[in-house]
């Protein structure tokens, strides 16, 4: 089974998830993607989505699903999205694509948040993979010394700029052992917009793709 048909077999799982007439919160990447294109052959059981990212916005549409203003849904019973790492209490580092700060906030409004992932995503410890930060570019500098400061070593995202205009820098060799503390301290640091551990907020259900199936695994 390949990586990607195991991404395809997590998005799958997660359909059982969706509430008849509700509006879903749907998140952003190849994993997502898959989820979207299911969500696309039930639309007439759902009343709409509300998009993590323009990419997305613009598959979701072109399934013919309605598209739903946060400002304007008060109530969305999940969200379903995928993750770059996740441990073991379902905490998460996100925003490989770069959605992270929209993928936040509509996170946040939802009820519970249905975590994607094939198996390769699970960690003991997260940090192997670059923590992403969403930073208003006057403060690029600021953030990068102080975030040095707390023992990573940030790269520009090359050519990246993120929905909302900004930029992201990848913090490289972080071993994170606080996730909840360290994605508080790095979210005080002047200029920066979010970063991408969900932890404060983790996932609620993890459905993780191994060749043998999907195990559900929920948060303690
Ligand atoms: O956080 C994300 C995008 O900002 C994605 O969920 C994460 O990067 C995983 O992507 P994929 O499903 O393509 O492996």
């Amino acid at each position: 089974m390949t990586q990607d048909e195991m991404k395809q077999a997590a998005a799958e799982a997660a359909l059982a998830f969706v509430e008849e007439g509700s509006i879903v919160g749907v998140g952003t990447g190849s994993t997502a993607n898959h989820f979207i294109d299911g969500l696309g052959r039930m639309k007439s059981r759902i009343r709409g989505a509300v998009a993590s990212s323009e990419a997305s916005a613009e598959r979701l549409a072109g399934h013919g699903i309605e598209l739903f203003d946060l400002n304007h849904v008060s109530e969305m019973p999940v969200y379903v999205d995928g993750a770059d790492e996740i441990d073991a209490s379902l905490a998460m580092i996100k925003g490989g694509g770069g959605a992270l700060t929209r993928e936040k906030i509509v996170a946040e409004v939802a009820t519970r948040f249905v975590c994607i992932c094939d198996e390769t995503k699970q960690v003991e410890v997260l940090g192997h993979y670059p923590l992403p930060v969403e930073v208003i570019p006057m403060a690029q500098a600021l953030v990068a010394r102080e975030l040095s400061a707390l023992g990573g070593r940030p790269v520009p995202r090359a050519g990246f700029v993120t929905d909302n205009g900004n930029l992201i820098l990848d913090v490289h060799g972080l071993e994170i052992r606080d996730p909840a503390g360290l994605e508080t301290a790095i979210n005080q640091i002047p200029g920066v917009v979010t970063n991408g551990l969900f932890a404060r907020r983790g996932a609620d259900v993890l459905l993780l793709a191994t060749p043998n199936g999907v195990r559900k695994l929920t948060a303690a």
